[in-house]
């Protein structure tokens, strides 16, 4: 018998290798360095400031968004946080007093019951295992984000925005059709946008 190996896992097993190597001395940069090229990006766009704004809770390695939480709190933005619910994810405001719970994989999510779609969302910043320059994302596997933004309504879709350490880049992603593609993908170095 014979074992094909799913390209997408080895690249997954290789990068979240690559991102959980990284000393708390480069996670700390690397979060700084993010706040930094973000608010940066914004200027640029000239866009409309948000209202409202996903983020996450960082888990194994990924790039820390808490200093760009504490820019949109210090904005008045709006910030939510994503819960998995039906296979899906509904997003759940986070202020100071959130109260806490593990959802499944460990990773921290608000208790409240109250949760906006994630068609409500102006903007989500989406954590990612590996990306390419063409706006291609890799996931954890759940596909959590691909389900909850797929066939989205064109006139009430958020701007996906991934956030990423330089190390997860790769040429190019097999994609596979149900991949939600991001609009720009913002690292410690680089903001792409597609
Ligand atoms: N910070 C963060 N929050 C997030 C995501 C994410 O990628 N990052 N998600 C993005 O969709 C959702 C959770 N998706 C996840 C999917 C798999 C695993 C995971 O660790 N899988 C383990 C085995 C899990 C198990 O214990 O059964 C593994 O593969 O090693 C974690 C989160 C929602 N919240
Ligand atoms: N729109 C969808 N409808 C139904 N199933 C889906 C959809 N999108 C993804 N899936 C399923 O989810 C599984 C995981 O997808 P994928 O490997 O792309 O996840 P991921 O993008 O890495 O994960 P995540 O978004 O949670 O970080 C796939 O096997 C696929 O069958």
């Amino acid at each position: 018998m014979t074992y094909h190996l799913d390209p997408r896992q080895t690249l997954r097993r290789q990068l979240r290798q690559a991102r959980r190597s990284l000393s708390a001395d480069e996670q700390r940069n690397a979060a700084q360095a993010l706040v930094i090229r973000t608010t940066k990006h914004f200027l640029d766009q000239q866009a409309q400031s948000p209202n409202k704004v996903a983020l996450y809770l960082s888990n194994d390695g990924e790039i820390s968004p808490h200093l760009l939480c504490e820019y949109f709190w210090q904005q008045d933005i709006a910030i939510y946080l994503p819960v998995i619910q039906d296979k899906q994810l509904v997003f759940a405001r986070y202020v100071p007093e959130t109260e806490w719970q593990s959802n499944v994989y460990g990773i921290q999510e608000p208790t409240t019951t109250e949760h906006i779609a994630g068609a409500d969302l102006d903007i989500v910043f989406l954590p990612l295992v590996g990306f390419d320059s063409n706006g291609g994302r890799l996931g954890m596997g759940g596909g959590f984000y691909d389900r909850t933004f797929a066939n989205k309504k064109v006139d009430k879709a958020p701007q996906l925005i991934g956030l990423a350490h330089d190390c997860q880049e790769v040429k190019s992603l097999p994609i596979e059709g149900w991949d939600v593609p991001l609009q720009a993908i913002i690292t410690p170095k680089q903001c792409i946008i597609v």
